[in-house]
C-alpha cells in the first residue's frame, strides 16, 4: 500500500522511517520549496498526490491546505490534527469534499488512550467528560500559556480552563488529544478541559474522567516526549502508524 506523507516534523519522520511491508512511503506533500528529507519524490500540490493512502502529520494548517483537494479527490487521509474539527467552516469544508469525492478522513486516537472505551460509552449516554493534559513548561513553547513565563515555573501553572473547542482553538499544535475526546464522547462544548505546565513531570501527561450509563473510568498516559518536539508525544506517531497499518491487517481491533 502505496502511503503519502504530508508535512517533514518528527512525526512525519517517525512514520517514515517506521513504515514496513506490505505499506511503502510512495511520495511527501511539503511546503513549495521544503526538500524531502528522504530520497522520496516530493510534491506541493495536493492534486499531485499519488498514492494509496495519505497520512497528515502537518497538523491543523497541513489538513486546512490539502484536505478538502485530497478528500475530494476521493483519498483516504490518516490524521492527528483533531483540533480541525474544533473549526466549524473547516470541519464542515472537510465533510462536504469527503461527500462530494468518496474521500474519508480517518482520526488516530493520538497521544491518549481509552478512545475507545470512551466512544462505546456514548453509545449507551454520557453525562460528563473531563481531559486534563499536562506537560513540562518546553511542551508548551509557542502557545499562550507562554506569557506565563513558562522558564521560571516553578510549581504547576494551570494556563487554560475551559471547554474543548476553546481549547483545540487557542492550542492547534497540542490540544487536538482534548478535540479526539470531544468527538469521540460528548462533544466540544461539554467536554471539560484543564491544561497544565508543570515544572515537575517529563512525560506529556493525559487524564481522561468519564461518566455515564456505562458507570465511570479515570485512566492517566504518561507519554514521552517524542525527539525533536518536546510538544508531541511519540505515543501519537504510533497511533497514526497503527492505524495505517490496521487498514491492511485481516483482523482489526478497533
Ligand atoms: N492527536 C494527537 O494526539 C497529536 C496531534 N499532533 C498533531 O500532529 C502535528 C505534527 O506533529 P509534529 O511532527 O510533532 O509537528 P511539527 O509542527 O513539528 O511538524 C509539522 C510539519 O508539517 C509541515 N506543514 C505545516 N503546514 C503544511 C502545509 N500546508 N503543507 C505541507 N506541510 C506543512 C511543517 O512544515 C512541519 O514539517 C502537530 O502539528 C499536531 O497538530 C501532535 C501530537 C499529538
Ligand atoms: O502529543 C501530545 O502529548 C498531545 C498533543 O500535542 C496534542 O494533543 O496536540
Amino acid at each position: 500500500m502505496r502511503v503519502a506523507i504530508i508535512g517533514r516534523g518528527p512525526i512525519a519522520q517517525y512514520i517514515a522511517e517506521h513504515l514496513k511491508p506490505p505499506l511503502a512511503l510512495a511520495q511527501m506533500l511539503l511546503r513549495p520549496g521544503a526538500e524531502a528529507p528522504l530520497d522520496v519524490p516530493a510534491v506541493s500540490d495536493a492534486r499531485d498526490v499519488d498514492a494509496d493512502v495519505v497520512a497528515d502529520c502537518a497538523g491543523m494548517d497541513g489538513l486546512r491546505a490539502h484536505g478538502p483537494a485530497l478528500l475530494e479527490a476521493g483519498h483516504r487521509v490518516f490524521t492527528l490534527s483533531a483540533a480541525a474539527f474544533a473549526d466549524a467552516a473547516l470541519a464542515e469544508s472537510l465533510v462536504a469534499a469527503a461527500e462530494r469525492g468518496g474521500g474519508r478522513i480517518i482520526l488516530a486516537a493520538g497521544a491518549i488512550g481509552a478512545i475507545d472505551t470512551l466512544s462505546a460509552a456514548k453509545v449507551g449516554g454520557l453525562t460528563a467528560v473531563r481531559y486534563t493534559g499536562r506537560k513540562p513548561p518546553a511542551g508548551w513553547a509557542g502557545t499562550p500559556a507562554e506569557r506565563f513565563g513558562l522558564k521560571s515555573l516553578t510549581e504547576p501553572l494551570v494556563h487554560f480552563e475551559g471547554n474543548a473547542r476553546d481549547a483545540a482553538l487557542a492550542y492547534p499544535k497540542n490540544a487536538n488529544v482534548a478535540a479526539t475526546v470531544a468527538l469521540a464522547g460528548i462533544g466540544f462544548e461539554a467536554t471539560t478541559v484543564r491544561l497544565i505546565a508543570d515544572p515537575g513531570v517529563a512525560a506529556n501527561t493525559h487524564t481522561l474522567e468519564a461518566e455515564g450509563a456505562f458507570g465511570r473510568f479515570s485512566a492517566t498516559f504518561e507519554a514521552a516526549p517524542l525527539p525533536g518536539n518536546p510538544r508531541s508525544s511519540g505515543l501519537a506517531a504510533m497511533s497514526l502508524l497503527r492505524a495505517l497499518e490496521s487498514e491492511v491487517a485481516c483482523v482489526r481491533i478497533v
